[in-house]
């Protein structure tokens, strides 16, 4: 018999989403066209056609999602704010329409006693600023900085749980480097700006916190633990490579104030020499650390991989994601506690854990049976505990994600939800894997 799990006392069960990936309506109330509106209009770039036009229609259907967040009893909500909604042209004039959606929704988690956990972006950045140069021009930092002090002004203290960026490797890798997601650049030398800036806008925006905000504010970053395909020395140095290009890339400036070398040896002379006051603002205090954790890589030297010259070993158990994410639940308590040994014991809260997998048709019961992600959650949430008891200050843990919902580029047939959406007629059903959340809220983790 195993031993009784506990989590800590307040320990805050919640789930996870993004604006443009569930709202739908992107253009509503005077909302202004972000990359992403953009991204979807291009022919190919997301699979079938599909766009975020309605997605799970969360504009119209916030209020029975909050509904639903209660009927499983979810402690806390984590969720983004459509930059363009506020701003449409990214700076400039408040569109009060868009203010009035996130207050109606904000009152409502607050009213059915759920924490608000606010993204300040989650990859929704405004086409006019990206047509004055995005995440490229150093100006964004005042661009951000702007916003968020806009949604600080509105909701600090209604929302008391605040997050800069949503995974700036995701943003840089994925939209200046290689190239699957918007803006959909592939430019060795515009990556690292890119990535650089969004460092500098998370300082510029914390800084403006400190000076209004009352409560917490932090950084979200996916964290994939790389361990070694074999013990050559090429393997090891590849491995060495591939995590601080995806790791420490953001974790090293933000708490030691420096990159890691091994970015420079990847970069070569795409790899600008940083001003120093840079790593001043970007390093300012935070009161919490996301990580956001979905699988490992196993890693291995390969050539003629660019940029890195690194490839990854595919493993064997692995969900139904395009590039096969291995199921791998120590990753996640290796994260965790290899986070606190290098940058300290600041509060960590899991910000997305999930799992796509083929759901079978509901049954005959009417019952949506979600059999692989109920034994992946299960497994996950007791490498989760193993981290607690290896001393980490583990604060809460978001499900990803509470709807099925745009996987991005993939379309919808990648489906995250522990909540099952028809898009045709919009009906959630909640799958055996939010049932058993349930059960886990409820018991605080006793009944795994
Ligand atoms: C590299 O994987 C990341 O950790 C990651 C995985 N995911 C994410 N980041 C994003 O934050 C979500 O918007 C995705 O829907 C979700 C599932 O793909």
């Amino acid at each position: 018999m195993s031993k009784p799990i506990h989590f800590p006392p307040d320990f805050l069960w919640g789930s996870a989403t993004s604006a443009y990936q569930i709202e739908g309506a992107p253009l509503a109330d005077g909302a202004g066209h972000s990359i992403w509106t953009r991204f979807a209009a291009t022919p190919g770039k997301i699979a079938n056609g599909d766009t975020g036009d309605i997605a799970c229609d969360h504009y119209h259907r916030w209020r029975e999602d909050v509904a639903l967040m209660r009927s499983l009893g979810l402690k806390a909500y984590r969720f983004s704010v459509s930059w363009s909604r506020i701003l449409p042209q990214g700076t400039g004039a408040v569109n009060e329409a868009g203010i009035a959606f996130y207050e109606k929704l904000i009152d409502e988690l607050l009213a059915n006693g759920i924490e608000p956990m606010l993204t300040l972006y989650h990859w929704d950045l405004p086409a006019a600023l990206d047509d004055r140069g995005g995440w490229l021009n150093p100006a964004i930092a005042d661009w951000f900085a702007d916003y968020a002090r806009v949604l600080f002004e509105r909701f600090d203290g209604r929302v008391c749980f605040w997050t800069t960026l949503n995974e700036p490797w995701v943003v840089t890798d994925g939209g200046y480097l290689h190239g699957p997601l918007a803006p959909g650049h592939r430019n060795l030398y515009e990556a690292p700006i890119a990535s650089h800036n969004l460092l500098r806008a998370h300082g510029a925006a914390v800084k403006v916190y400190r000076e209004i905000g009352k409560h917490r504010i932090g950084l979200v970053v996916n964290i994939e633990p790389k361990y070694p395909a074999s013990d050559e020395p090429q393997d090891i140095a590849a491995t060495r490579r591939a995590d601080a290009y995806m790791n420490r890339q953001y974790l090293d400036p933000v708490f030691h104030g420096h990159y890691p070398a091994e970015l420079k040896e990847i970069f070569g002379a795409a790899w600008p020499d940083w001003p120093r006051e840079d790593f001043d603002l970007i390093g300012q205090k935070l009161d919490y650390i996301g990580i956001n954790y979905y699988t490992r890589s196993v890693c291995r030297h390969e050539e003629t991989n660019w940029p890195l010259k690194v490839a990854a070993v595919r493993q064997t158990q692995s969900t139904h994601m395009e590039t096969g994410w291995e199921v791998f639940p120590q990753g996640l308590t290796d994260t965790l506690v290899e986070f606190r040994r290098r940058y300290g014991d600041l509060p960590v809260y899991v910000m997305e854990n999930g799992s796509t997998f083929y759901d079978p048709p509901n049954a005959e019961d009417g019952q949506m049976h979600d059999p692989l992600r109920v034994d992946c959650l299960k497994k996950n949430l007791h490498a989760l505990h193993a981290a607690i008891e290896q001393g980490v200050d583990l604060r809460g843990y978001m499900v990803w994600s509470l709807l099925d919902n745009l996987e991005w580029s993939l379309g919808f047939a990648k489906r995250f939800g522990i909540v099952h959406v028809n898009f045709e007629t919009q009906q959630r059903t909640p799958k055996d894997s939010a049932l058993l959340y349930a059960q886990v809220v409820a018991s605080n983790g006793a009944c795994l």
